[in-house]
């Protein structure tokens, strides 16, 4: 060998031994992230989605902080204005904006949440926040499906449009929202009901989806409603002992039947039709039960909660909750239930060939050989609130070939569907935006 690549290398080994593990050395000091290879020959699309991988946006405290400043650092680099709302103490909503040659058109929005769920870190093969890509170019971390991608696709798609130097008809705003994990409360629950919100004119928007494990790609153009329940059932309290009558355990106990019995209906409906996916059916899980003091004090209450989620076909106001108020009754005396989210609207984006939004969407997925499958989303995200206030709404996250492993262990994405999905956007975002004006335009 060389003595002088030796030595080079063994530099390397050196840099790489202390610095902490797994950060990143070309971005930060060696090369400026326009190039377009990043760290040892990696695409600086793909090195900046792993710097942002291992910004600690994980609940239950997100490092928000690190997320804004990471943003304002790629407004700059961009050359685009960046606009911060902060909608709840320590909540802060930021949106770049890329002006159209028509400004007083119909906007489109390309939304993404910076947070990311917690993990299990001894479940997992790597630090979930090192972004360790492995020999196949596979890239683990916590977000990496949810929905850090899809952040990063997004402007690394605006980048090299801007870079062609092509001009778009209609204005691009880049959404970054906070909390979407939590329910959104603080974040775009709140922010669609600001006049900030009003003000960027949307007519279309883009927001998360789901991978795809076969070759297809999937869209989702409505949302089951997330209800999240809990029911809380008194009884009277007594030495463990004796046969206390009406005891809470017994309210509990029929509760819980009720709804689980239903569970295992909607289970055997999916099950038995195959035109059914998981957002056809309403899906029960019980997720926590709490009471109880002490093992021979008959307890004064124990509450159970659920996590609902309802197609947006069921008719929710008259049917579903005249149900759990049934249940309730033929539980016992007293019980209460309140709601820690009960989502009631039920639009749905239109998916017809006669929508223009839809056409451009759904003929340049076609140009591209894609195969897209038409669901309902059978979680919840933050394309509930934009349709709430009467928007389109397209969640979509381009990742076919990919498990789904959204909040699961070991999430990951392979740097090649990850680059692929820049493509995907770079051509949608030019369609979406040279949508010929219309009379919603007015
Ligand atoms: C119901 S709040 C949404 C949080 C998360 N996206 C979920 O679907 O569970
Ligand atoms: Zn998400
Ligand atoms: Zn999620």
């Amino acid at each position: 060998m060389f003595p002088v690549l030796q030595s080079l290398r063994g530099l390397l080994i050196l840099i790489q031994s202390v610095k902490p593990k797994n950060t990143q050395l070309c971005t930060c000091f060696f090369f400026p992230r326009q190039l377009k290879t990043g760290t040892m020959g990696e695409d600086s699309s793909v090195t900046l989605f792993r710097e942002y991988l291992r910004l600690r946006t994980v609940h239950p405290e997100p490092d928000y902080d690190a997320a804004l400043r990471f943003l304002d650092g790629i407004a700059e680099e961009l050359g685009l204005p960046i606009k911060k709302i902060e909608v709840c103490p320590g909540r802060v909503v930021s949106v770049m904006t890329w002006e159209g040659t028509n400004p007083s058109l119909k906007t489109i929005l390309l939304n993404s949440h910076t947070d990311v769920v917690p993990v299990y870190q001894e479940h997992w093969k790597y630090d979930a926040f090192a972004a360790v890509k492995d020999s196949e170019g596979n890239i683990f971390a916590r977000g990496t499906q949810d929905m850090k991608s899809v952040t990063i696709q997004y402007i690394e798609a605006v980048r090299r449009l801007k870079a062609e130097g092509k001009k778009l008809m209609r204005t691009i705003h880049l959404m970054f929202v906070p909390d979407e994990e939590v329910g959104g409360h603080k974040g775009m629950e709140t922010f669609v009901k600001l006049p900030e919100f009003q003000e960027l004119n949307i007519g279309f928007a883009l927001d998360e989806g789901l991978a795809n494990p076969g070759e297809a790609f999937t869209v989702f153009y409505g949302e089951r409603n997330p209800w999240w329940i809990t029911v809380r059932c008194p009884g009277n309290p007594g030495h463990g002992s004796r046969f206390v009558e009406n005891t809470a355990a017994e309210k509990l106990r029929s509760i819980i039947n009720s709804f689980l019995d239903f569970r295992e209906k909607e289970k055997g409906r999916l099950n038995t039709s195959e035109c059914f996916t998981l957002g056809d059916v309403t899906t029960v899980n019980m997720t926590m039960v709490k009471g109880g003091v002490a093992y021979n004090v008959i307890p004064a209450e124990m509450d159970v909660s659920f996590d609902l989620r309802i197609p947006p076909t069921v008719n929710l106001q008259v049917c579903f909750e005249e149900q759990i108020k049934q249940w309730c009754k033929e539980a016992g005396e007293g019980i209460t239930y309140d709601f820690a989210q009960k989502h009631m609207n039920q639009n749905m984006t239109s998916t017809d060939e006669s929508d223009p939004w839809w056409n451009a969407f759904s003929t340049t997925c076609k140009a591209m050989n894609m195969t897209l499958e038409k669901e309902i989303f059978p979680a919840a995200t933050d394309s509930r609130f934009i349709r709430a206030v009467g928007l389109p709404a397209i969640g979509f996250s381009p990742m076919n070939r990919t498990p789904i492993l959204l909040h699961d262990h070991n999430e990951f994405l392979n740097e090649q569907v990850f680059l692929k999905g820049i493509q995907v956007y770079e051509r949608l975002v030019v369609a979406l935006a040279n949508v010929p004006a219309m009379t919603c335009d007015a």
